[in-house]
């Protein structure tokens, strides 16, 4: 994958998360090549990341390899035409597109198309990405190897069936907002208690990175670790018992639910 040309077509949030864990993880700027519509963005781009971003879709098509499509869901109809024209069994498309199947995007493609289908997240761009993939009915081998060497380069990646990419959407693709969220309302707390919203956030962050760490190094079911911290009459009993009065792991269940099922809405538009 490194020695090949690799085209980001949509040059948006995600797109970049990839390319600058990508850089980090030593893939050369100049096999990056990125064709987005907006000329600010492009010129934020090339000056950040020392590439030449195209306005031209057709120009990155043509150019590219592997191309990795990046724009929104709802767009699939404009741009895979602009694609198609330039397509062939020679080339791999990856699409990072929430809700859009493997079949979906063979459709508007000539010939037997080699799709793989995969669901990042945006902390690949730390190197610390979460993503499924899936391999489209003529990708080979190599292609699904390909795509998990590159997602690897910025985390951790997982084969999955096609059916099960929509749930991995609504768990890690947009899992990251969650625990954000998460991080913000846990510092909200302590602030509201008189510690200094630096310390707060600082040590809400870090909470979830050493929790997440230890279910990852130990691995421990976490349950078992959570028991760990729960002295008996203790301080975070008494924290656990208002985290099931307001429902909260209901609440996220039904969280990953609710975006698995919006996943499933945006491949049927
Ligand atoms: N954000 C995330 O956490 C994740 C997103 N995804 C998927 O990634 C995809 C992109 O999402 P995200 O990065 O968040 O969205 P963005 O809106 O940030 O990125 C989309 C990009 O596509 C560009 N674009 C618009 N029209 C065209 C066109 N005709 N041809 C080429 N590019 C075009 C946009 O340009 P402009 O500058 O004009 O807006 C924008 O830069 C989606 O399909 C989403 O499902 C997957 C996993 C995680
Ligand atoms: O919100 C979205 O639709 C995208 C897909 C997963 C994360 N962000």
């Amino acid at each position: 994958m490194r020695e090949r040309k690799i085209g980001f077509i949509g040059g948006g949030n995600m797109a970049e998360a990839l390319i600058r864990g990508m850089l980090a993880a030593s893939f050369s700027a100049e096999r990056i090549w990125v064709a987005e519509p907006r000329a600010e963005r492009r010129e934020w781009l090339e000056e950040h990341y020392g590439f030449a971003a195209r306005a031209d879709n057709g120009e990155v098509a043509k150019a590219c390899d592997v191309l990795i499509l990046s724009i929104k869901p709802q767009m699939i109809n404009s741009v895979m035409p602009e694609i198609a024209e330039y397509f062939s069994d020679k080339k791999l498309l990856i699409s990072i597109l929430a809700g859009v199947s493997t079949q979906a995007l063979e459709s508007f493609l000539p010939g037997a198309p080699r799709v793989v289908r995969v669901m990042p997240n945006t902390p690949a761009l730390v190197g610390e990405g979460a993503a499924g993939l899936c391999g489209g009915r003529h990708a080979r081998e190599g292609d699904l190897t390909a795509a998990q060497q590159l997602l690897e380069s910025v985390g951790v990646a997982r084969v999955v069936t096609e059916k099960e990419m929509d749930a991995v959407t609504g768990l890690s693709g947009s899992g990251p907002a969650y625990v954000y969220t998460l991080i913000e309302a846990l510092a909200d707390g302590a602030v509201r208690q008189g510690l200094g919203r630096d310390d707060a956030l600082a040590l809400a962050s870090q909470t979830v990175l050493g929790a997440a760490r230890m279910v990852l190094e130990t691995g421990e079911h976490p349950a078992v670790l959570r028991d760990r911290v729960c002295s008996p009459g203790g301080t975070t009993i008494a924290g656990v018992a208002a985290l099931e009065e307001g429902n909260f792991r209901a609440t996220l269940m039904e969280a990953v639910n609710r975006a698995t099922q919006r996943s499933r809405e945006l491949g049927n538009s």
